[in-house]
């Protein structure tokens, strides 16, 4: 296939409720949309990228600048057989993973469309339904965490996970075991909050049977967490520290965690992700797919790759109106029965796109053409 066009959209939508982590409080979501042409098709991709560098070191900014200045032109030079050949094209390129995955994301949709299969069925899923679980950030007091606990058990979440951080972690974690009782999947994440100095606390965590812990120790790190997962009962998990399927070989080997979240964007695209999911799978490592709060088009790509057959984690991908009042997709997602997402079975990610939401919540728009200049539209009064 051959690239005529893509367009980036910078969207800003606000959330419902805001959302505290270790790494900050978020009250709105802003993205960037790409749309990948050729000939009558259209494929979708979203940038996963925060519009602050406190996840990874990007932003929605350098984003967009990655794509504009290397990605999308380096992609007008070839003809794409398949979109395996994207992440190959763009290897060269040290990291900025989410910007290579938005645009790989949005080919992947073109080529299923163009082949008239789902994006499932493309990357090799094998599941029609997928059970999903439910991310609560730092509530102001543990009696809002519980009331939140409760509301989402309530809704069918097969999967209970809280961020904690230093000064809120062992005492909402005993809250919790002692009003739902031990059986509630319930899961911690610590996005990096800690360091081995505080193994003795994270120890205390061992006695709530947790299905995991995420990302207790440093962004960059699978030495520590080798040491501690040593000291721990309880399964690490790793998210920041794994961008590549080489991160992941590494982990795995040191013994640096005994599961893997999978986020499409913090490994460089769903080409790359696969070869992750195929890893764990040969090393019997169960891997579930994380969320960094998508709007509809990346939460499609999430159901997608987590109906490969090693997401046997209830994964982060929420219904939209987890977070969002209006979502760019029609129907929004929702749902088939609680707890359970079905997987789109039309081709593509298999969504419609809302372009009225699109509209309203639009800040830039800009348009690249393969055989000319570039048109950019940025949306006054905003
Ligand atoms: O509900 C979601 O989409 C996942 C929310 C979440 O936990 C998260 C959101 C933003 C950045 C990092 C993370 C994380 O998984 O660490
Ligand atoms: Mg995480």
């Amino acid at each position: 296939m051959k690239i005529e066009r893509v367009d980036l959209q910078r969207i800003k939508i606000p959330l419902t409720a805001p959302f505290v982590t270790s790494m900050g409080l978020e009250t709105h979501k802003e993205c960037i949309l790409v749309r990948a042409y050729s000939g009558p098709y259209v494929g979708f991709g979203e940038s996963v990228a925060m519009d602050v560098p406190v996840y990874n070191e990007e932003d929605v900014d350098t984003v967009w600048y990655m794509l504009e200045k290397y990605l999308i032109p380096q992609l007008f030079t070839r003809e794409i057989e398949h979109p395996d050949d994207v992440s190959r094209l763009f290897s060269w390129m040290r990291r900025n993973n989410m910007a290579k995955a938005a645009l790989e994301g949005a080919i992947w949709d073109l080529y299923a469309k163009m082949n008239g299969i789902s994006l499932s069925q493309a990357l090799g899923g094998t599941r029609t339904q997928i059970d999903v679980g439910v991310s609560i950030g730092i509530e102001p007091t543990i009696g809002k965490l519980l009331e939140r606990v409760d509301g989402f058990i309530r809704d069918g979440y097969k999967k209970i996970k809280v961020k904690i951080k230093p000064g809120a972690d062992v005492e909402p974690m005993r809250a919790i075991r002692q009003k739902f009782g031990p059986d509630v999947p319930l899961m911690a994440d610590a996005n990096s909050a800690y360091t081995l100095n505080d193994i003795g606390l994270l120890k205390e965590l061992d006695e709530f049977g947790l299905i995991m812990i995420e990302q207790p120790l440093a962004h960059d790190d699978i030495i520590d967490h080798a040491t501690l997962q040593r000291e721990l009962k309880t399964p690490i998990c790793l998210d920041e520290s794994i961008h590549t399927v080489e991160d992941a070989r590494k982990a795995i080997e040191l013994g640096s965690c005994r599961i893997i979240n999978i986020k499409i964007g913090r490994v460089g695209g769903l080409t790359e992700a696969k070869k992750v999911h195929d890893l764990c799978q040969a090393h019997n490592v169960p891997v579930w797919c994380g969320g960094m709060q998508e709007v509809g088009i990346g939460r499609a790509h999430n159901i997608a790759i987590a109906s490969l057959s090693n997401f046997t984690i209830p994964g982060d991908t929420s219904p939209s109106h987890r977070y969002f009042a209006t979502d760019v997709v029609s129907p929004m997602i929702d749902f088939a029965a609680p707890g359970v997402l079905d997987v789109p079975t039309a081709p593509g990610i298999g969504m419609v796109i809302n372009e009225d939401v699109v509209r309203d919540a639009l800040i830039e728009h800009k348009s690249y053409f393969a055989n000319r200049e570039s048109t950019t539209t940025v949306i006054p009064n905003f």
